[in-house]
């Protein structure tokens, strides 16, 4: 009997770690990796944890994700999302494994009007997304027939994100504003797992290679998804205070240091025309996040 596909996950304790740890337990053998066990921005962690395993496949979600935090620590941004990648892309090679990077929508500027596709040229306009690029390069130049898959706006029952801050947000204030200067594609990490299947084992086996933009089908404002958030909650009978949200712009948030993309919302056409498989839209996805991940409970005793 053939045995099933090692699979390995770096950053297994993320928000899309364990959507893909959850997912792909399902017909592999998956080992899960994370801090302590393995030190992104240490070289010496990451030769330790990965060089004594045997796998067929490994799949890179960890990363410096805090996108205004990456700003002050430019050093540790790199070596987390650019040189780990290009680290962990060599002792791939080395064992004959194909490997999986997880990169996001703001490696682009934000300028086009409509969905960013694969060719359009990044230019990222912030650590983060200058780091993030750079790990896409490395992991790609150690071997074309790696994959580089970028998603966008996550979020997932694993562990809270816009939606559950919007909806605690909502439950404790009566006034919202949210940038309506901000379009984007949310996209569940849950979906995100389902759809990376296909890519990685593919129809004859062989996984894909290149990169490829993977998000809920369609993009909306930030202001239009926070509103999506807590209408789909007050539904769920969350008491939430807030009406419409209003609009502002990204500007107003004095919180948010870093620049991000005006406009990041990609196509998933490669995909599509790849695998045969149409994402859900953004609405459906949320919708169900908001059906079946027990956020209601959690928002509640936040609120
Ligand atoms: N969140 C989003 O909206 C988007 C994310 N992406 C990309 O998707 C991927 C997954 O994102 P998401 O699941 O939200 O991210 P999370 O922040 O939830 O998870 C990232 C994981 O990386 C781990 N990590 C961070 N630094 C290190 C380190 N030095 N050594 C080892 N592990 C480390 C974290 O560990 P610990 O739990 O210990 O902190 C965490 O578990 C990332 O590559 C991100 O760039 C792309 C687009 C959108
Ligand atoms: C929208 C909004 C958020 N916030 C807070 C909520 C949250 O704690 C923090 C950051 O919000 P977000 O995480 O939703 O936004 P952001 O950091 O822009 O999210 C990004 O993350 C990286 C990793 C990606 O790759 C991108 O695709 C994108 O999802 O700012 C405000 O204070 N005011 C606001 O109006």
């Amino acid at each position: 009997m053939k045995r099933p596909p090692r699979v390995v996950i770096v950053g297994a304790a993320g928000r899309l770690g364990q959507a893909l740890e959850s997912r792909f337990s399902r017909e592999n053998t998956v080992t899960g990796l994370a801090r302590p066990l393995i030190d992104l921005s240490c070289a010496q962690s990451i030769r330790d944890a990965l060089e004594p395993l045997d796998f067929d496949h490994l799949i890179l979600p960890a990363a410096m994700t805090a996108v205004d935090l990456c700003e002050t620590h430019e050093d540790q941004a790199y070596a987390i999302n650019a040189y780990a990648p290009r680290l962990i892309a060599e002792i791939c090679g080395s064992k004959k494994a194909h490997m999986t990077h997880v990169s996001t929508d703001f490696v682009f500027d934000g300028k086009k009007a409509g969905f960013y596709t694969e060719a359009d040229k990044p230019r990222p306009v912030s650590v983060y997304g200058a780091s993030k690029l750079e790990g896409e390069e490395h992991v790609l130049a150690t071997s074309p027939h790696n994959l580089v898959v970028r998603i966008s706006w996550l979020y997932g029952p694993g562990k809270p994100a816009f939606p559950e801050w919007i909806t605690g947000q909502a439950c404790a204030e009566a006034e919202l504003w949210l940038p309506a200067d901000k379009t984007g594609s949310p996209t569940c990490s849950v979906d995100t797992a389902e759809l990376l299947e296909p890519l990685i084992f593919g129809s004859e086996g062989a996984p894909a290679g290149g990169l490829f933009h993977l998000c809920n089908s369609g993009s909306c404002t930030w202001q239009e998804w926070g509103q999506a958030c807590i209408d789909l909650a007050r539904e769920a009978g969350a008491p939430i205070r807030a009406g419409r949200i209003a609009a502002n712009a990204l500007a107003d948030i004095a919180a948010m240091t870093a620049k991000r993309p005006p406009n990041s919302a990609m196509s998933n056409a490669k995909y599509v025309s790849y695998t045969g498989i149409t994402p859900r839209s953004w609405e459906e996805a949320l919708a169900a996040h908001f059906a079946t991940s027990g956020f209601l409970g959690k928002s509640l005793i936040a609120a």
